[in-house]
C-alpha cells in the first residue's frame, strides 16, 4: 500500500441502504452527515452519549458487535475553538485518543467493513506551504494552541492506516477545514470563530453596544465550509474512496478574520465598530487546504459563504430558548 491515493473503484464501496453508525450524531458534523445519509436512503444508527460513552472501549466494542453496521462514521470528538484548545489540552488529547481507540478498534473487532474517520486541518504543520497538500502531514512543527488535539487526530490517522496496512480494512480518513452551519456551538468560551462572531454582533446590535471586541489581530486567514457540504463530501468518500492517504475537505478559498468579521457584521446588520484584543491568540497564520484530491472525485461545494452565514444566523435566532 503506498501513501498515494489508490485507483478509484467503479462500484460503490457502500452498499445501497447500508446501516451506518454515525458516532456524534448530535454534533455539528454528525447531525449533517446523518441527515445526508438518511436522505441517500441509508439506515442511520445512533446512540447518545448518555447511552454510550465512546471513551469506554469495552462498551463501544460490545455495542458495535451487537449492531454490526455496514459502516461507521466517526464524527464524535472533543471539539472546540482556539481558546478551549489552549486551556484544556488534557481533555482534547485524552478524550479524542480514547474515543478513536474504542471506535476504530471496536469496529474492526465487530467486522465492520467500512469506516470514515474525521480529523482536522490543524494536523498540518503551522507553517505548511499553502494550499496544504495531504503530503504535508508530519513535515514540520504544529501550531501550539491546538497541538494536543492535532496529535490525537494524527494518532487517529495512523490507527486507520495501520488497520488498512496490517488487516486490509477499507478504513479511510478525511481532514475537514474550519466548518460552520446549523447545529454549531455558540458558547463564546468554547466556540469556533464564526458562531462567536454571529453571537457577538447580534447581541451588540440588540444592546446598542458601540463596538464589538474580537480576538487577536484579525490578520489570520481561514477557510470555511458549510456542514451540508462537508456531509456531501463524507457521503462521496464513503461511496468512492478507498485509499491510504487522508483526503482534505474544503472549498479552496480563504479570507482574513477581519474580512469575515465585516461579512458577519453586514449579515447581522450591526452598525457599530470592530476592535481587536491583541492579547488573545491568533493561532496559525493560514491553513488553506489543497482540495484537488477531493474535487478529483467529483466534489463541488454548493453553499456560498454569505448564504451559509445568513442561514446559520437564521437557525440560531429561531432556536428554542432554554
Ligand atoms: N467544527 C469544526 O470546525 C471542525 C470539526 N472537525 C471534526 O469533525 C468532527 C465533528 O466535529 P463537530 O461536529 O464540530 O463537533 P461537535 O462538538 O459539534 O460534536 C461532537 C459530537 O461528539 C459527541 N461526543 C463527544 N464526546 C463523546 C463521548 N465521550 N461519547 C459519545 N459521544 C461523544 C458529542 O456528543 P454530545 O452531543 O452528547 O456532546 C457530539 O455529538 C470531529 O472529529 C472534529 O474534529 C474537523 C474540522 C473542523
Ligand atoms: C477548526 C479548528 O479550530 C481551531 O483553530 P482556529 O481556526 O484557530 O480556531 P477559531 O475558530 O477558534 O479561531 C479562528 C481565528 O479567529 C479569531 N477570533 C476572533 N474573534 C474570535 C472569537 O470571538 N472566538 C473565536 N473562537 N475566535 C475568534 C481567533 O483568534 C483565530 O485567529 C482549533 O480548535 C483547531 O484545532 C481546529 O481544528
Amino acid at each position: 500500500m503506498t501513501a498515494d491515493a489508490s485507483p478509484q473503484p467503479t462500484s460503490p464501496l457502500l452498499p445501497r441502504a447500508a446501516r451506518v453508525f454515525v458516532a456524534g450524531h448530535r454534533g455539528l458534523v454528525g447531525s449533517a452527515v446523518a441527515r445526508r445519509l438518511a436522505a441517500d436512503g441509508h439506515e442511520v444508527v445512533t446512540r447518545g452519549r448518555e447511552q454510550l460513552d465512546l471513551r469506554d472501549a469495552a462498551r463501544t466494542e460490545a455495542f458495535l458487535c451487537d449492531v454490526r453496521p455496514d459502516a461507521v462514521v466517526l464524527a464524535a470528538a472533543r471539539v472546540g475553538g482556539i481558546m478551549a484548545n489552549s486551556t484544556s489540552p488534557v481533555q482534547f488529547l485524552e478524550d479524542n485518543l480514547r474515543i478513536q481507540l474504542g471506535v476504530i478498534a471496536g469496529a474492526y473487532a465487530a467486522g465492520v467493513p467500512r469506516l470514515l474517520f474525521l480529523g482536522s486541518s490543524c494536523i498540518y504543520p503551522k507553517l505548511a506551504e499553502q494550499p496544504i497538500r495531504e503530503e504535508a502531514l508530519l513535515t514540520g512543527p504544529l501550531e501550539p494552541t491546538n497541538e494536543a488535539y492535532a496529535i490525537a487526530k494524527i494518532a487517529g490517522i495512523t490507527q486507520v492506516q495501520s488497520y488498512r496496512r496490517q488487516y486490509g480494512a477499507a478504513y479511510i480518513s478525511a481532514m475537514p477545514t474550519n466548518l460552520y452551519g446549523p447545529g454549531d456551538n455558540f458558547d463564546l468560551a468554547t466556540s469556533h470563530v464564526l458562531p462567536a462572531l454571529i453571537r457577538r454582533f447580534h447581541e451588540a446590535r440588540e444592546s446598542g453596544a458601540p463596538r464589538v471586541v474580537l480576538w487577536g489581530t484579525g490578520t489570520p486567514r481561514r477557510e470555511f465550509l458549510h456542514v451540508d457540504d462537508v456531509a456531501a463530501a463524507c457521503a462521496l468518500l464513503l461511496e468512492r474512496y478507498d485509499g491510504d492517504a487522508p483526503v482534505n475537505i474544503g472549498c479552496g478559498e480563504d479570507l482574513p478574520i477581519s474580512e469575515l468579521a465585516s461579512l458577519v457584521r453586514e449579515v447581522t446588520d450591526y452598525r457599530g465598530e470592530i476592535a481587536w484584543d491583541t492579547g488573545k491568540p491568533d493561532g496559525t497564520p493560514r491553513k488553506l487546504l489543497d482540495v484537488s484530491r477531493l474535487t478529483g472525485l467529483g466534489f463541488k461545494p454548493a453553499v456560498p459563504l454569505r448564504d451559509g452565514i445568513a442561514a446559520t444566523y437564521a437557525w440560531w435566532r429561531s432556536r428554542p430558548t432554554p
